[in-house]
């Protein structure tokens, strides 16, 4: 009869197994088969390898994927020099299985018999990867001895980044800040939240910081619907840059606005939580359920309105519009890791072309003198300050209303010098370990004529 010790070593192995096997499953839905990152770890929770798994090893399933996507360029790297031929093709999960096994090798200080032995495992359980199984267990044994020297020898931040994406940043940002992007992007952030009053008794409660304009900003222990305020609605997840384009309507309280792309409602809830009279709209019918969720949540309300902002009519004008159009979402990697890796140089005509459409039906649906603000959580510049250009040259109605300084508590280096709203992610530290940075976002405020 086995001894109860090594009853629970076998478990362990298993549970650690699960584990790894569910961080390759999520890679391989991630990067072969190119889904989104939050939808597919949405899926293996609820209904995937990740829905029984304790809530330990679910967050190593998470940290190993998060450090197979923030570093996979180096890991791609190192596992190349071991692997004569590249990747075999045809062999199932197998490319994930070595990219997560190289990850907890070089970046998670897993001991080496766990990380190739389970790995191995996984293969032979994979009837396209198990006969690459003795290749992955020669392979993974060089990676654990030399590996960790061939990755640190390495221009770390460009090899982690697509070539499109340094090659673009570097040329709009200058090579110093494309670096300081990149290098973030390889860094879990912090999380930020806006909380609806009492900013310091929060950061206080939560052990976190007050951020420009009120938000709090904490290293997350856990999970966040556990953590204080969330049942009652007392604060929201919203990054500080994603925080201030709804801020530029100043006082809004009163008026009636329309949110145009208006899920998940972070700003939805701004603008409702100032005081706004908010109609949102979105065109994604499960998206909209959880804006609801969202506001109901926080005590909040808002009408809600299914449609394609692009057509979308009524005969209501309203006083203000919010357009935060879907986007590249280039600014927010170190957030969602997969986009470096689901999005291509080529994805970016069609989304200015969607964005385009979007803010001619926005500004026929404004009062005369209204406000509309224009914003993306996107680096690229067709996609702001492009985006605004040319719809100053094609609609004689539409003007810029500059924004000022002050309404970005003095961070000059947020704004242009035309008066719109740029940050890059290396625009604002806070000079303590893992607080620094904020998500890549542009913003408009444009008013048009009576
Ligand atoms: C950047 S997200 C909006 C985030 C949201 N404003 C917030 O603060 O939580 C873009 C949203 O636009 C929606 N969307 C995409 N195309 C759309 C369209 N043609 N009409 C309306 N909504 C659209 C997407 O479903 C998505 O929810």
């Amino acid at each position: 009869m086995a001894s109860e010790a090594a009853t629970s070593r076998a478990s362990e192995a298993q549970v650690g197994l699960a584990a790894r096997r569910a961080a390759a499953d999520v890679l391989t839905a991630v990067l072969i088969k190119k889904q989104p990152l939050d939808l597919t770890l949405g899926k293996s929770l609820s209904t995937g390898h990740m829905a029984n798994l304790p809530p330990r090893d679910r967050a190593l399933t998470r940290a190993i994927v998060m450090a197979s996507l923030r570093h996979k360029g180096q890991l791609d790297a190192v596992l190349l020099r071991f692997l004569e031929k590249g990747f075999p093709a045809k062999s199932g999960t197998l490319y994930a299985i070595l990219l997560s096994a190289a990850a907890q090798l070089i970046f998670l200080e897993t001991p080496p018999h766990a990380a190739i032995g389970l790995a191995v495992t996984l293969a032979q359980y994979d009837h396209q990867a198990k006969r690459f199984d003795k290749l992955a267990n020669a392979v993974l044994r060089k990676v654990s001895s030399q590996g960790p020297a061939i990755a640190a020898d390495m221009d770390a931040p460009k090899a982690n980044t697509p070539e499109w994406l340094w090659e673009r940043w570097s040329r709009y940002f200058g090579e110093e800040n494309a670096r300081a992007i990149a290098e973030l992007n390889m860094l879990e952030p912090p999380l930020d939240l806006t909380v609806k009053s009492d900013p310091e008794g929060w950061a206080n409660r939560l052990g976190g910081h007050v951020l420009p304009g009120g938000g709090v900003r904490l290293i997350p222990k856990g999970r966040i619907e556990a953590m204080d305020g969330y049942d009652d609605g007392a604060w929201w997840v919203q990054d500080l840059a994603a925080s201030l384009p709804a801020k530029l309507f100043k006082d809004i309280a009163g008026k009636r606005v329309l949110d145009l792309c208006a899920a998940p409602g972070g700003k939805t809830a701004q603008l409702a939580a100032a005081g706004a009279s908010v109609l949102a709209l979105d065109i994604s019918e499960a998206r909209l359920k959880v804006l609801k969720e969202n506001i109901k949540r926080l005590g909040l309300a808002c009408d809600t309105a299914l449609g394609d902002a692009s057509t979308w009519y009524s005969e209501e004008r309203f006083d203000a519009i919010l357009l935060d159009a879907p986007c590249s979402s280039t600014g927010t990697i170190r957030r969602h890791p997969d986009i470096a890796y689901l999005k291509t140089e080529a994805d970016l005509p069609s989304m200015v072309t969607l964005q385009r459409r979007l803010l001619d039906n926005a500004a026929k649906l404004l009062k005369p003198g209204g406000t509309l603000v224009f914003s993306t959580c996107s680096l690229e510049p067709e996609e702001g300050e492009g985006q605004i250009a040319s719809l100053l040259t094609r609609n004689n109605r539409v003007s810029l209303d500059p924004i000022a300084k002050d309404e970005v508590f003095g961070h000059a280096n947020w704004l242009t010098q035309t008066g719109t709203l740029r940050t890059i992610p290396p625009a604002f530290k806070m000079e303590a370990p893992g607080l620094d940075g904020m998500d890549g976002f542009f913003a408009a405020r444009l008013v048009v004529a009576s």
